[in-house]
């Protein structure tokens, strides 16, 4: 394989487990293998509570998973200890969905944007100001806004300084959570065009975690549909409309998309029931939704298997026309 190839960030069976009160365990994320490129984009996609900032939240280092391994170029983080740990997350950053409560409010923009070089010792006091403008022409934003405080600025403009703070540390990969978005969807659009025109320039790998299909295939190189804690479908973002098969894509896709891209409307709730995966139910995570649900869902769980280029699905129906 060549080193062009080669994945920057890859997850291999990553699980995670939280416990419960009544001493059950929530399986939040259940034996996912996803692969991030350089240059490329993969977006995760899923309903609320399936495990997607968990799983991000792994990825960046926050937290650690119950098994599996995660690979920076190679390398296992999950086996990093202090410094190297360190040091490796300037590699890999996150862009905070809700900048208001993650930037300190005393804290100019300036300082907010430098704060993370000056912790890595990467720039003097004096280089500063000409730094944090740099980074705010890169988002799209007035250099003097150097001198603003966060509650100076819209949401959407605290996001792109969350961007400048986050690109300035040249990462090889940044993770945003759109899901926990508190921005409407008409300025989460405009933000993932800048980060993929940022993308383009700087042939960073994104990871993109969002509720709308529709907006997350329109700029995803490869999506990731998860479901309960699953990824049950991976395909690349420009055949998603066309060549979705899971039963559940499908239904996010007929709830939400659009061809003229209204990105305002409400995800339609599915029919049934989610509920949290305790690992107690045998078979597919979707059988209690699925309109399509055979004997063999409730028996087997269906594993991801390769169903065409760069698409995977893990789902019985795969041969039926549905
Ligand atoms: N620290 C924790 N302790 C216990 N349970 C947790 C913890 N973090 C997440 N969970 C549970 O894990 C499941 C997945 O949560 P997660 O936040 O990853 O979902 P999500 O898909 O990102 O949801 P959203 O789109 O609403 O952010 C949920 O049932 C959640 O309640």
């Amino acid at each position: 394989m060549s080193k062009e190839e080669r994945p920057i960030l890859e997850a291999k069976h990553v699980t995670k487990k939280f416990p419960l009160a009544n001493g059950k365990e929530l399986i939040a994320n259940d034996d996912i293998s996803l692969k991030f490129y350089k240059g490329q984009t993969l977006g995760i996609v899923g309903e609320s509570g399936c495990g997607k900032s968990t799983f991000m939240r792994m990825m960046v280092q926050l937290e650690k998973p119950t098994s599996g391994k995660i690979f920076f170029k190679e390398k296992d983080i999950t086996k990093m200890k202090g410094e190297e740990l360190r040091a490796n997350r300037r590699n890999v950053q996150m862009v905070f969905q809700n900048p208001a409560t993650s930037f300190n409010p005393k804290m100019k923009v300036r300082d907010i944007i430098c704060e993370p070089l000056m912790n890595f010792g990467l720039i003097k006091k004096k280089e500063k100001d000409a730094i944090a403008r740099k980074y705010l022409e890169m988002v799209e934003l007035p250099g003097d806004f150097v001198d603003r405080y966060p509650h100076n600025m819209s949401g959407g403009q605290q996001q792109r300084v969350g961007i400048a703070r986050a690109i300035a540390l040249e990462p090889e990969i940044i993770f945003c959570d759109e899901s926990t978005s508190a921005l409407d969807v008409s300025v989460q659009k405009t933000i993932l065009e800048l980060l993929v025109k940022l993308q383009k320039e700087k042939q960073i790998a994104l990871g993109f975690i969002c509720h709308y299909l529709a907006m997350i295939s329109s700029i995803a190189h490869q999506v990731a549909v998860m479901y309960m804690g699953n990824i049950v479908e991976i395909l690349p973002g420009e055949k998603v409309t066309e060549e979705a098969m899971h039963p559940y894509t499908k239904a996010l896709l007929q709830s939400v998309f659009d061809i003229h891209m209204d990105f305002s409307k409400p995800i339609e709730p599915l029919e049934g029931e989610v509920n949290g995966a305790t690992g107690e139910q045998k078979g597919c995570p979707f059988q209690n939704r699925c309109a399509y649900c055979m004997k063999k869902c409730q028996e087997e769980k269906p594993e991801l298997k390769t169903v065409g280029e760069k698409h995977e699905l893990a789902c019985h129906l795969k041969n039926t026309n549905l």
